[in-house]
């Protein structure tokens, strides 16, 4: 198919050759259920930032350097900075003695200052702001065909419509479509502006739970895809843990920490919001709609899903893992892992415990009562087992 206001680029551009391109590491036609970050000959694009600001009683203090591959998401507290920060790094904003970098482009630093639309970054915000009186094609293709002459064109509409299933909206009207559309176009929009990074702010916000569940899958491919770097600011930690990398926690206008997402899922501060952990497991295939999984030397089972996938990525809220001293026979959970206690963290209900526990190198919590520890005489160092009532498959 090719798209109105394209002709101009390679008519040759087709499916099988998209995929090729769109992936650059690749040669061949990726797995689209299997999760890939950047490039890994990519080197993580730095980006640092130096502001300082104060708004009221807000004061917002940053000089940091932000390692960027994959998603990484933007996570804390309404109102601690995140949106400031996105704005600033987009050039929405221009603060007085702030630096930002991103690479080797130097996009603010003393009087030097690059606009927004020069800076090579595609952005999406809650309310997906499409122009009303054009088409979906034409919103598509209205960033796209304004690009400067010598701007690379590494993504075509072709490739973009594939990716995020949008031929049969083509013809449509913004107002004709749902909220989760909608921010489907305006993500294919953001990725024709040919980004070098992607920002996106609240994207899912809007939008029920069926909506974010349907549009999910399309921000896991991009990122899986696509190699672009992205910041993901969410109030979601699920959404989060769904989808990013690497995980920044902004508290009262600061960088309290940084890190990639496993290990940050065990900052204290998160807790607040439902302490869990990511694993990463292997497929050993299904067996009687069983899906059998492998972490290190130990092994797991769960119903299998519709697409199987070789490695899948474990959500286990700390709820939902039970510990006993030896390991339990007469029990209906089936997946029990021998694990190592290596500390405790308070919990935000003061007659609760988080247990840090290690599963073959792997991070892994249990938010036990403060009671059951003592019953259990649970200490560091103790080899104990871990029954995992529920776990969510990505
Ligand atoms: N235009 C403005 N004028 C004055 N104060 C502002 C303005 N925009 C934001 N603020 C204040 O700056 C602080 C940081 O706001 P910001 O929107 O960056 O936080 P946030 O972490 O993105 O919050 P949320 O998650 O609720 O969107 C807040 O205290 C907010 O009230």
């Amino acid at each position: 198919m090719t798209v109105p206001g394209t002709q101009h680029l390679n008519n040759q551009a087709t499916t099988s050759s998209w995929w090729q391109r769109l992936s650059w590491t690749s040669s061949a036609k990726p797995n689209t259920q299997t999760r890939r970050t950047a490039p890994a000959s990519k080197e993580p694009k730095a980006l640092t930032v130096a502001l300082q600001l104060q708004r009221g009683a807000f004061r917002l203090q940053l000089n940091d350097s932000l390692p960027l591959q994959g998603v990484t998401a933007l996570f804390g507290r309404s109102g601690c900075g995140k949106t400031t920060l996105l704005r600033a790094i987009a050039g929405l904003d221009r603060h007085p003695n702030a630096t930002v970098a991103f690479g080797e482009h130097n996009w603010q630093q003393g009087r030097h200052f690059v606009l927004v639309h020069q800076r090579r970054i595609g952005m999406v915000f809650q309310e997906s702001s499409l122009l009303p009186h054009l088409s979906v094609q034409q919103n598509l293709l209205y960033g796209f065909n304004r690009l400067g002459k010598d701007c690379e064109r590494r993504l075509v509409p072709e490739q973009v419509i594939a990716l995020l299933e949008l031929e049969p909206l083509l013809h449509q009207q913004p107002e004709q479509l749902s909220g989760g559309q909608r921010q489907r176009i305006a993500l294919g929009r953001a990725l024709l502006r040919q980004p070098q990074l992607l920002l996106l702010d609240e994207p899912l916000a809007s939008l029920d739970q069926q909506s974010r569940n349907d549009i999910l899958p399309y921000l896991q491919r991009i990122a899986s895809q696509s190699g672009i770097p992205m910041i993901l600011v969410s109030h979601q930690l699920d959404d989060v843990v769904k989808l990013a990398d690497q995980l920044v926690l902004m508290q009262d206008g600061c960088i309290h920490s940084q890190g990639p997402l496993q290990q940050q899922l065990l900052q204290p501060e998160l807790a607040a919001s439902g302490a869990l952990s990511l694993l990463h497991a292997k497929s050993l295939g299904s067996k009687d709609h069983l899906l059998q999984l492998r972490i290190g030397q130990q092994q797991l089972q769960l119903p299998a899903p519709k697409h199987s996938q070789p490695s899948y990525r474990l959500r286990i809220q700390a709820r939902d893992v039970a510990l006993s001293s030896k390991p339990i026979t007469d029990s209906s959970v089936s997946n029990q892992l021998q694990v190592r206690i290596t500390g405790f963290h308070p919990a935000p209900h003061p007659a609760e415990t988080l247990v840090q526990l290690q599963l073959e190198g792997q991070p892994l919590q249990a938010l036990l009562t403060q009671q059951s520890v003592q019953r259990l005489g649970l200490q560091i160092g103790q080899l104990v087992y871990a029954q995992v009532k529920a776990v969510a498959l990505d």
